[in-house]
């Protein structure tokens, strides 16, 4: 028997396999969970950093005969295409052909084995069955190509101590890193759920509250409009319930087609919607506001039935000044949009916050604008 590449070795390759796996898996899951389907670059990066950790193990061999060896290298490999798909596969492969040789009998055996992982579309499947499988099938095909150049009488033990322990090796990774998946997909779905609103898939109450809590503790100042659908209760005695929650979805969607990405959609309740602007500029909001109210004025909300439904919205709106209250801009906001309302619905109003700021502005050009004294 030959030696066997010592064991804190082959402990190290193990923890260095799932550490860059885990750390990549991780850091390319900050906004959405890692997968097959992300974006390409990341897919890419994901192989990359899985053949760098391939030619770090490089180094490692268990040496059979001659030049025959055993390294825990296939590891990453194997793991990307199933976390990764295709496209990672393909760079971790690349990037060992390029570093280690091109076309050498190494690199032919290793893309022997992993073209038809590639072709078969493991990740689709990922499945315990389906990967104890393709191990299985690894790990014989490995003893059957090295026992064909090797006295396999004489090496027999060493050849299967090695298969148990990068299939065990293999298996620990996998099963870690699935379950670190897990949790972050665990993650993404509660955060989804509890920051939006299942119905019109913009941001919920929660959210709504969350993100005023968050300019007040940084003191910045912001646009407010609160809009309520007009005679909403019509729409759901004439048409139905699921025709007004039609209404509640395409609404939330013009909301967010109106507004720009630094501002803020959300659900305040039942027909309420709130939109926060970056900008506290109150002709720009009063203009923003008077766009939503003409795009849903002209919307044809079409039911199941194909009956045509045209609505009206009431906006206030205010402004949340550095250091006010949370409470106290609602509360303007909230005046003002039951103003719109008293008015005869289907119009802007402004609060009487906007009004003074508008004034102080006037103001304040005036001032500017006076020729000083000599
Ligand atoms: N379809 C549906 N209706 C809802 C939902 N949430 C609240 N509503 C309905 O919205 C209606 C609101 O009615 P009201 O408060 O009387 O308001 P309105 O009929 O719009 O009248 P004004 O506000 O005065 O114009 C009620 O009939 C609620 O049942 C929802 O998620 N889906």
């Amino acid at each position: 028997m030959t030696y066997i590449a010592s064991f804190s070795s082959f402990y190290s390759d193990a923890c260095i396999t799932y550490a860059t796996l885990s750390v990549a898996y991780f850091a390319l899951s900050q906004n959405a969970p890692f997968s097959y389907q992300s974006a390409w670059w990341k897919r890419v990066l994901f192989g990359v950093l899985a053949g760098l950790a391939v030619l770090y193990l490089n180094q490692d061999r268990l040496l059979l005969a001659g030049n025959i060896y055993y390294s825990l290298a296939m590891i990453p490999m194997i793991l990307v295409i199933f976390f990764g798909g295709a496209v990672s596969g393909v760079a971790c492969y690349l990037v060992n052909f390029g570093f280690n040789g091109g076309f050498t009998l190494d690199n032919l055996f290793i893309g022997s084995i992993i073209l038809p992982l590639l072709l078969s579309g493991v990740w689709r499947t990922k499945t315990n069955r389906v990967f104890y499988l393709t191990i299985g099938i690894i790990a014989l095909y490995r003893i059957i190509v090295v026992g064909s150049f090797v006295n396999f009488r004489e090496l027999w033990l060493d050849i299967l101590l090695y298969q148990v322990a990068s299939a065990l090796c293999l298996a620990i990774c996998y099963h870690a890193l699935s379950f670190k998946q897990r949790h972050i997909h665990a993650f993404f779905s509660m955060r989804s759920k509890a920051t939006t609103d299942s119905l019109t898939r913009i941001n919920n109450r929660a959210s709504v509250d969350y993100r005023m809590m968050l300019q007040h503790a940084e003191r910045q100042s912001c646009g407010l409009m609160l809009l309520d659908l007009d005679n909403f209760k019509q729409v759901n005695d004439t048409y139905g319930h699921l025709a007004g929650d039609g209404v509640l979805v395409s609404v939330g969607a013009i909301l967010q087609d109106c507004v720009r990405d630094e501002d803020f959609v959300g659900r305040y309740g039942g027909e309420e919607f709130i939109v926060i602007t970056s900008s506290y500029e109150p002709q720009h909001i009063a203009a923003m506001a008077e766009r939503i109210r003409t795009q849903v004025e002209e919307f044809d909300f079409i039911t199941e039935n194909g009956d045509v439904i045209r609505m009206t919205v009431s906006i206030g709106t205010s402004l949340y000044l550095a250091g006010m209250s949370v409470g106290k801009a609602i509360e303007l906001v909230d005046q003002a949009l039951y103003d719109a309302k008293l008015e005869g619905k289907n119009r802007v109003v402004s609060s009487r916050l906007m009004s003074l700021s508008q004034l102080a502005e006037r103001v304040n050009r005036m001032v500017a604008k006076k020729p000083k004294r000599q």
